[in-house]
């Protein structure tokens, strides 16, 4: 065979550098033909449903997950394709009640994996450099075995009895919150007032941003109970430095799932992380060593009378300093960062949400029974506390869970792996080394499950009420998820939004400034990406009794 007409006139050698690109290049077309019919007809997940796109090959699940826009697309694909969709070539997104337990619960069936849960996806950035203190691991990643001695050590930090222990911090920190935004409303009507406020931004300048807000008292309250001392967000009126670096972090660790999908790349990717990043992954972890050091040897020196977190999982004056009888240090510092991430992203999300479901010109009649609610329910605010608004507001409980329907601060496929040897889900087998998950968001917006789904409609969930929401299949509702790993802190979630949303409506007229009527359309990394949410709050005058 001569030399194509192409490259004749070429010297030699150049001819056979071109040989050397075009060989490999060939190979690696020939290899991804042979996968893609191999995940299109052979792969051990060939016959379940989905996009053609998705059965052949990762790249839309990596794409989907770079761009944050995972949750809207697999709604839009179980909306078409039914219960259970292949998102992957190698993993299933679910939609059903049953694939709750048989995903996240201890798994039923007799022989060896009886009694096992599936195994958790570990969420890290690649490379060691951010493995800190291997081989221990934060319990939301360890293994079967260490997270139930994780989930003991910390279960009395979240009883019943616990959660209240923490009322006075969550309500000094939820006063707080209430001066600091009626003064920061004071500030800007102020600047609008000597014409100093440009039209610009959300709704046309004169409004404070509440997501801000909520962000500061929920990592302030976390904070206090965490490290027995608050960040003190909320009387800068900024993020503290470790806060600030928490959303970028999230994001990349969100990345983590799409280059997870690449072998080998996660290596790859390691070798060129630019060194500062690095270096300020090394300062955020320092900083939680330092804050839980000091915390430690606080109840060393001079037990606090403050009650938190630490007073229930560190036994009391044991003389070893900053162990546990069920942690490492290690483990308590990666816990720490854990709880005080946990505790306030999900929870400012909640906030946010419901401030902005109550403000749609659709929804103001619930806006009003709320307010008619916790107005005509406390003469004080020092009467409003969890435990009296748990009582006596059930239609603030009702707006709260409806809100975790449309808007679940964890929206996003809980990963986990089908052991070796396979597991029935949902009625039919998913074979070992599936990634398998629910997705929430899809689940809590679909028609085989809810009436009206799009509906905000808080009545649902109120007892005597319900009328034609009366067949909404609730027992797919989880979003504090299910099993062994469900929410830990899921208790004071609830505690802590009743309260700031009672507070916030009991207090103030709160308006949502206009044009912002999509801000609940927000992409995911791990968490929700929140923008401003532009409110203004004017200060209810009360007549003293
Ligand atoms: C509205 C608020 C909240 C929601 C919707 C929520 C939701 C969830 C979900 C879905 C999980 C399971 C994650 C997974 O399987 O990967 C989880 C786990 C967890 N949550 Fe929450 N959460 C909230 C608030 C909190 C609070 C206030 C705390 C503590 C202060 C907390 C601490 C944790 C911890 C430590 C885990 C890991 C549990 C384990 O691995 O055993 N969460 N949460």
């Amino acid at each position: 065979m001569g030399i194509p007409p192409a490259m004749q006139g070429l010297s030699p050698a150049c001819v056979t550098a071109v040989g050397l690109f075009l060989i490999p290049l060939s190979l690696l077309f020939l290899f991804l033909i042979t996968l893609t019919l191999y995940n299109l007809h052979l792969h051990p997940l060939h016959t379940y449903p989905g996009p053609l796109t998705h059965r052949a090959s990762s790249l839309p699940y990596i794409i989907h997950t770079l761009l944050g826009t995972t949750v809207q697309h697999y709604a839009h694909l179980h909306s078409q394709y039914g219960p259970v969709v292949r998102i992957a070539p190698n993993q299933l997104s679910y939609i059903s009640v049953s694939a709750w337990k048989d995903i996240y619960g201890v798994r039923e069936s007799s022989g060896r994996e009886a009694g096992k849960e599936m195994i958790k996806e570990e969420l890290v950035f690649p490379g060691d450099d951010f493995e800190f203190f291997a081989p221990a691991k934060p319990m939301i990643s360890c293994d079967a075995v260490n997270h139930s001695r994780h989930r003991r050590a910390v279960a009395s930090a979240f009883s019943e009895r616990a959660v209240r222990s923490y009322e006075r911090v969550v309500s000094g920190m939820t006063g707080l919150l209430m001066r600091r935004l009626e003064g920061e409303q004071g500030r800007v009507d102020s600047l609008a007032h000597q014409g100093l406020l440009g039209g610009g931004g959300k709704g046309g300048g004169g409004g404070i941003d509440i997501m801000d807000w909520f962000h500061f008292v929920m990592f302030d309250i976390t904070s206090a109970l965490v490290f027995g001392r608050s960040f003190r967000n909320l009387e800068k009126g900024r993020y503290h430095q470790w806060v600030a670096r928490v959303f970028p972090g999230m994001k990349l660790v969100a990345w983590s799932l799409a280059i997870a999908e690449v072998p080998g790349l996660g290596r790859f990717v390691s070798w060129f992380l630019p060194r500062k990043m690095v270096s300020e992954a090394r300062r955020h972890m320092q900083s939680i060593i330092d804050m839980t050091e000091a915390r430690n040897r606080a109840q060393l020196l001079n037990p606090p009378h403050q009650v938190d977190f630490m007073s229930y999982i560190l036994p009391p004056l044991q003389g070893e300093k900053g162990t546990t009888a069920h942690l490492s240090e290690e483990e308590l510092y990666l816990n720490a960062q854990l709880l005080c991430i946990a505790g306030s992203e999900t929870t400012a999300s909640l906030l946010a949400g419901a401030v902005y479901f109550l403000s749609l010109k659709e929804n103001i009649r619930y806006r009003d029974r709320l307010i008619a609610e916790v107005r005509g329910q406390f003469a004080n605010a020092e009467d409003i506390t969890p435990t009296n608004l748990a009582l006596r507001a059930p239609f603030l409980g009702a707006v709260l869970t409806e809100c975790l329907r449309l808007y679940p601060p964890g929206a996003i496929n809980m990963p986990r792996r089908v052991p070796v040897g396979g597991a029935m889900i949902a009625g039919n087998y998913v074979p070992g080394g599936s990634v398998v998950g629910i997705a929430q968001f899809a689940a809590y917006r679909s028609a085989t499950h809810w009436i009206d789904p799009l509906a905000f409609a808080p009545e649902r969930w109120l007892e005597g009420e319900e009328g034609r929401y009366a067949a909404d299949r609730r027992e797919v509702f989880k979003p504090f998820s299910h099993g062994p790993r469900n929410c830990v802190g899921q208790s004071l979630a609830v505690a802590e939004c009743r309260l700031i949303v009672a507070r916030l409506f009991w207090e103030f007229d709160v308006h949502v400034l206009p044009g912002q009527e999509g801000w609940a359309r927000q992409k995911t990394f791990l968490s929700w990406e929140k923008p401003p949410l532009m409110v203004h709050v004017r200060k209810l005058v009360r007549e003293r009794p």
